[in-house]
């Protein structure tokens, strides 16, 4: 016994090397098969022009086909026939993603969204510490539509403006509007232009197929329309149909608000329509940004006026707004001064935007539209009892952008707050489920690409990036490591005090710059006056002592009116000052 357990020891153990090596062969030779498969794959992908990460592509690929059939038809969310509509009937919000498109396959970008109405998911890649583990990080959002790259503008004009036209047409005192919201290059102004053509034709159709019906709609015997076009840009208010000349905006005592000098011209057909706004559209202001080589750094308004023929009073009107592209704060750091502030103006006002549209379906009363120029504009739309909105939030699909994409997603979600529900549930993922820390609405899962099976390759093959998990810490290690992930968004943060000194900056620029036109005109008139009065000294019967003493006025408030322009032009190159040394601090 004690000799055969003698002998039989070393077999055994030479039983178990021999086993463990054919082990080994064998996860190499799988290691070797799985480092074809994946160079097959990778060469598929680029055939079909996505040269991404093959890792992550696959990630996305099998997230979508486990949720595959997880899409619902779209139905009308919001009443048109001009009811109060019940809570959270007034506002529309959906998405829009559009196709991947060139310049970000040519940056090696990858698809990273997935859109199955009524849910739209990001999926963020990432990476574990050690800088080979590689996972996915889903958040999904449900909205009232939401609508993939494969979707028409024509679905979308179905779902969020046409009610909206309906409504407009078909009623008086309405006010109505249409934003398009989302990250620079993501497709506001393509989905836009698009409604406005469909926005074209659908109202002349319906006034004319309206006329002498009923004294309570815009029948076309009785209504003209009229198109006024502006922007925003900057703090400055421009008339993007008369020249870009500098409008006011003003409330009254009844707290209307009014828009200075702001010419509206009159459509009678489609194509009148469509003239306008092609015409308002070619002067808007553009730069190129990271995302777009053109892109809108202004906020575009376009209102279509239904006005009463003969009194010219108002009966309804439909905006339509394309929004400034938004752009992280680390996008501009390298900017100059007027693409600083043209940016922190831009996220001022989206943030009021969105509180200010809350407002309408919350139980608050306050509405905060005093906060930028974009919502004193659009107070009507937030404060009358008729009125209705569309939010149309859009995405570009690019893998670099998930963390844009997500704080687009998060300001469209929190302007309606949805949750997710039957269309999502927990026990149809197949990954390990970590609540988000506060709403219910956001679901993140990480994805693990298991590989343990090959840990023992994976030093052998450090450099090739394989997947692989291996230890049960993941899950906390995951939650520490995100932690530190939240972006960085126009979302989360209040206006900081760079933002607020960009409004102060832009309240005292316009202050400075009417003063000194005021002074420019006055100037000219004492020039004239002036002239005249030099012209009457040198004559004959001259009044010397009359010429003296209103020389001696006019210089003296030549003076005073310098000192004034002095006065205001001290402290706005203080806030120049200001803005320059806090722009190195955000
Ligand atoms: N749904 C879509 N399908 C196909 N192409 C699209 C779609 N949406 C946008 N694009 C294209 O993507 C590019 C950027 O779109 P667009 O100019 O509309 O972006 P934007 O959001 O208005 O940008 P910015 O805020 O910088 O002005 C354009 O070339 C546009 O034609």
């Amino acid at each position: 016994m004690g000799r055969k357990s003698m002998m039989g020891a070393p077999d055994q153990t030479r039983l178990r090397i021999e086993a463990m090596e054919e082990q080994r062969s064998l996860r190499r030779t799988q290691m070797k098969q799985a480092r074809v498969d994946r160079a097959a794959e990778e060469q598929r992908n680029i055939s079909a022009g996505n040269p991404g990460d093959v890792d992550f592509i696959g990630l996305v690929r099998r997230w979508r086909e486990d949720h595959a059939g997880m899409a619902r038809p779209h139905r009308h969310t919001v009443d048109t026939n001009g009811g109060s509509g019940g809570k959270n009937d007034n506002i529309c919000v959906c998405i829009r993603k559009r196709p991947l498109n060139d310049k970000e396959r040519k940056k090696k970008e990858h698809d990273a969204v997935t859109v199955l109405h009524p849910t739209a998911t990001v999926h963020s890649a990432k990476l574990r510490v050690d800088g080979i583990h590689k996972y996915l990080d889903h958040n999904s959002f449900r909205f009232d539509h939401s609508f993939d790259e494969d979707s028409s503008t024509e679905q979308v004009y179905q779902y969020t403006a046409q009610p909206l036209v309906s409504y407009v047409c078909g009623g008086r005192g309405v006010r109505a509007t249409v934003f398009a919201y989302g990250q620079t290059g993501s497709g506001k102004t393509h989905t836009m232009s698009g409604i406005q053509k469909m926005v074209a034709d659908d109202i002349f159709s319906f006034l004319s197929d309206n006329v002498l019906e009923d004294d309570s709609c815009c029948s076309c015997d009785n209504t003209t329309i009229s198109i006024a076009i502006f922007e925003i840009y900057g703090g400055r208010i421009q008339d993007l149909l008369n020249k870009r000349n500098r409008l006011k905006v003003l409330e009254d005592g009844r707290g209307e608000v009014v828009i200075s000098g702001l010419e509206e011209f009159e459509a009678s057909t489609p194509e009148d329509f469509l003239a306008l706004i092609e015409a308002g559209q070619n002067n808007r202001t553009t730069h190129a940004t990271e995302a777009n080589d053109e892109s809108s750094r202004s906020h575009s308004i376009c209102q279509v006026l239904f006005r009463d023929s003969t009194s010219r009073r108002l009966k309804a009107k439909l905006s339509l707004v394309d929004l400034a592209g938004s752009e992280r704060g680390s996008d501009t750091k390298s900017h100059n001064r007027q693409r600083r502030t043209e940016s922190s103006d831009i996220n001022t006002s989206l943030l009021a935007l969105k509180e200010c549209i809350r407002a309408i379906d919350g139980d608050s009363r306050h509405v905060p539209y005093r906060q930028s120029k974009l919502t004193l504009i659009l107070k009507d739309s937030f404060t009358s009892n008729y009125a209705r909105t569309a939010m149309i939030a859009t995405l570009a699909p690019g893998s670099l952008s998930t963390d844009h994409t997500v704080n687009t997603l998060r300001y469209a979600d929190r302007i309606k707050e949805k949750k997710i529900g039957d269309s999502f549930t927990p026990s149809q993922r197949r990954s390990p489920v970590r609540q988000a820390k506060s709403p219910v609405r956001k679901e993140i899962v990480e994805e693990k690409v298991d590989m343990k099976e090959h840990r023992d390759e994976i030093d052998e093959n450090i450099s090739d990036n394989i997947l692989y998990e291996d230890d049960n810490n993941v899950e906390e290690e995951i939650q520490e490591l995100t932690k530190f992930e939240e972006p960085d968004n126009v979302e989360s943060q209040g206006p900081s005090e760079f933002d607020q000194v960009v409004q102060q900056l832009f309240d005292e620029e316009e202050q400075l710059l009417s003063l000194h036109m005021q002074s420019i005109q006055q100037n000219a008139e004492y020039i004239t006056e002036e002239n005249k009065l030099l012209e009457s000294v040198q004559g004959e019967n001259v009044d010397v002592d009359a010429y003296a003493l209103r020389l001696a006025e006019i210089l003296q408030h030549k003076t005073e009116m310098i000192q004034a322009v002095r006065g205001r032009l001290e402290p706005f190159r203080e806030l120049l000052r200001k803005e320059e040394e806090l722009s190195k601090k955000y």
